[in-house]
């Protein structure tokens, strides 16, 4: 049933096939019929050859053109079984393609929207496991033909109405044997279904485990960590090998043990049946034909048992993709949005906002900030204390427990997140780049021209940096731009961010990797950037906050003091303390 529930999980991904589905379905019969013809006409043969009983048009004819008939017959009978289960097989292949290539579109694009709370606690390599290996499984089932047991077991109903037809009781024996080995095979599928799904579960350890050595590939030389995370990766190596050797002993006993008992029933059949032949009862052709069908019968369990490893993996990945799939995005869109002709002119209020990634570690509490249209505000505070979770909130990449935040007097959650996003230009600590040009990285999905994006370069002061590389904005980056230097990505992420025009900046210590020339030229292009926009600035070294209107000064997530440079130094707080250190040289926020 559980199984029954999982494949329904396909439906909506097989209607869209729906023509090729229906066509491979109606061949099931054919394909079944053309199956079972072949031990018949064997049958008939011998019977013909004995002088027994056959069918009334060959008892009609000489014996020599009877069996020129019935060989004619048989060759068109396999040529014509051949032919359809050709295209049957063709079919299904294509059909599992397309599905397995829409489910892994369909899983990608799921995942990207999940919140961050999700891919907080969920490693990365076991997405990828889920993204590939997972899919591969179950594209696995269709391309190797696993997915025939469908047509066998139509095969073998053909099969088993012809038999009861010829002679009931070898029927009905042939049919009860196949009671107890069919539950054989379902418990032992059971078993192997579950061990599998650990094979799934260390596979994914082993490529988070891969995934995060080759990231974080520099911080592992550098501190000599190759002996020893190699070890730690030979552990999970051999907790997977582990798992894996726990499916061998089903795989392997399950295909040995049907192959003898296909043997055995053969051996049934001649015992009972030539007791019959020798009483009188039935004829030699009706035994042969017997034989042949007791084979036949046993090759949908046959195949089952060929295909058992591809099978269950491949709905043990239906199991797997389906817990993906079915994860419920945390941060929705609303169902009715507010009208987005609101004026945007970048006011930003907290109320009462309450946040915890933990529900037992509270992150921020009652925060109330009020941002005027085009005010600058800096939140600076120590290390922790929360200033980049308001960024996150703001942004919606986490939602507040309790409390709202309003953009230009409407909730947040009640803006289509695409418009406050486009909204928000954020600029953030890491910056990430994608593989690409440089020019790809800057316009992303925002409509712009060359000669717009060639303007915006000169006007924020890239274009040295730009002259630098190879081939200018064409330059492509590897993998994170990683052949760039900090400061230049964070170049480049600011640029990204003047490039959609915001009604509200944030940047998170935006400047930080800047040398102080560039950070100076810089400062002098963000200031025009700045200009009738609403700014959040998020900085350690106070000196770059100066000059904001309203500097916010947080401490374990609590707004602990608020007003301007000269305010706040005056009031000697936690600000004065820490601009005081810093101006020393001991800043240890
Ligand atoms: N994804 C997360 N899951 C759980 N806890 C988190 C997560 N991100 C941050 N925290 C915790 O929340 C607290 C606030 O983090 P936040 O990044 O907002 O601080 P911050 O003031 O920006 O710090 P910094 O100045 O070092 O950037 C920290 O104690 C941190 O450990």
């Amino acid at each position: 049933m559980k199984d029954l529930r999982r494949l329904q999980r396909l439906l909506p991904y097989l209607a869209r096939d729906r023509r090729r589905l229906f066509l491979a379905i109606s061949l099931l019969l054919p394909v079944a019929a053309a199956s079972a013809v072949q031990p018949l006409l064997v049958g008939q043969a011998i019977s013909v050859l004995r002088g027994e009983q056959a069918w009334w048009w060959l008892q009609a004819m000489p014996m020599a053109s009877a069996l020129r008939w019935l060989i004619g017959l048989l060759l068109i009978a396999v040529l014509v079984r051949l032919a359809l289960q050709g295209s049957q097989s063709l079919l299904v292949q294509t059909i599992g393609q397309r599905l397995t290539s829409q489910l892994r579109v369909d899983l990608f694009s799921h995942t990207l929207n999940l919140s961050l709370r999700f891919h907080d606690r969920t490693p990365v390599g076991k997405l990828i496991t889920r993204l590939t290996n997972d899919v591969d499984a179950l594209a696995e089932v269709f391309g190797s033909g696993a997915i025939g047991v469908i047509a066998d077991v139509v095969t073998f109903v053909v099969i088993a109405s012809l038999m009861l037809s010829i002679n009931r009781p070898l029927g009905l024996m042939l049919l009860f044997l196949q009671i107890p080995i069919t539950w054989l095979v379902i418990s032992l599928q059971q078993r192997y279904r579950k061990a599998n799904y650990r094979v799934r579960e260390e596979l994914g350890q082993l490529n988070s485990d891969l995934q995060e050595n080759l990231q974080g590939l520099e911080v592992v030389q550098m501190f000599r960590r190759e002996t020893l995370n190699s070890e730690r990766f030979a552990i999970t190596n051999g907790k997977y090998r582990k798992a894996v050797d726990g499916t061998i002993f089903y795989d392997s006993a399950i295909s040995a043990l049907l192959e003898w008992i296909s043997l055995a029933a053969v051996a049934l059949v001649l015992a009972v049946g030539g007791h019959l032949v020798t009483s009188g009862s039935v004829g030699l052709g009706v035994l042969t034909t017997f034989i042949l069908f007791s084979q036949r019968l046993f090759d949908p369990l046959r195949q089952l048992a060929e295909r058992f490893t591809q099978i269950q993996a491949g709905l043990t990945a239906i199991e797997r993709i389906g817990e993906l799939l079915d994860t419920p995005l945390e941060i929705k869109e609303a169902k009715s949005f507010i009208s987005s002709d609101q004026p945007k002119s970048g006011e930003v209020i907290f109320e009462d906002v309450c946040f915890a990634y933990r529900d037992d570690e509270p992150i921020l509490e009652n925060i109330n900030i009020h941002i005027k249209p085009g005010e600058h505000i800096a939140l600076v505070g120590p290390t922790g204390s929360g200033k980049t979770t308001v960024i996150r909130l703001l942004c919606r990449l986490y939602e507040q427990q309790q409390g709202r935040i309003l953009l230009d007097g409407v909730d947040i959650r009640e803006l289509p997140i695409p418009d406050l996003r486009q909204r928000l230009g954020v600029v953030l600590q890491d910056t990430f780049l994608f593989s690409g040009s440089v020019a790809n990285n800057l316009t992303l999905n925002s409509e712009c021209s060359r000669h717009e994006l060639e303007q915006l370069c000169k006007d924020l002061g890239l274009a040295p940096m730009l002259e630098k590389l190879p081939n200018g904005l064409d330059t492509s980056l590897r993998e994170r731009g990683g052949n760039l230097s900090s400061g230049e990505r964070q170049l480049l992420a600011i640029a990204r961010v003047a490039l959609r025009n915001p009604s509200v900046l944030v940047m998170d210590e935006a400047t930080a990797f800047l040398d102080p020339s560039t950070e100076a030229t810089l400062q002098n292009d963000l200031s025009k950037l700045l200009t009738n926009r609403t700014a959040i600035v998020i900085a350690h070294r106070l000196a770059t906050v100066e000059a904001s209107d309203r500097i916010l000064v947080l401490k374990r997530g609590r707004v602990v003091e608020e007003g301007s440079h000269i305010d706040l130094r005056a009031q000697g707080g936690l600000y004065a303390q820490l601009a005081d250190l810093q101006e020393r040289g001991l800043a240890t926020l």
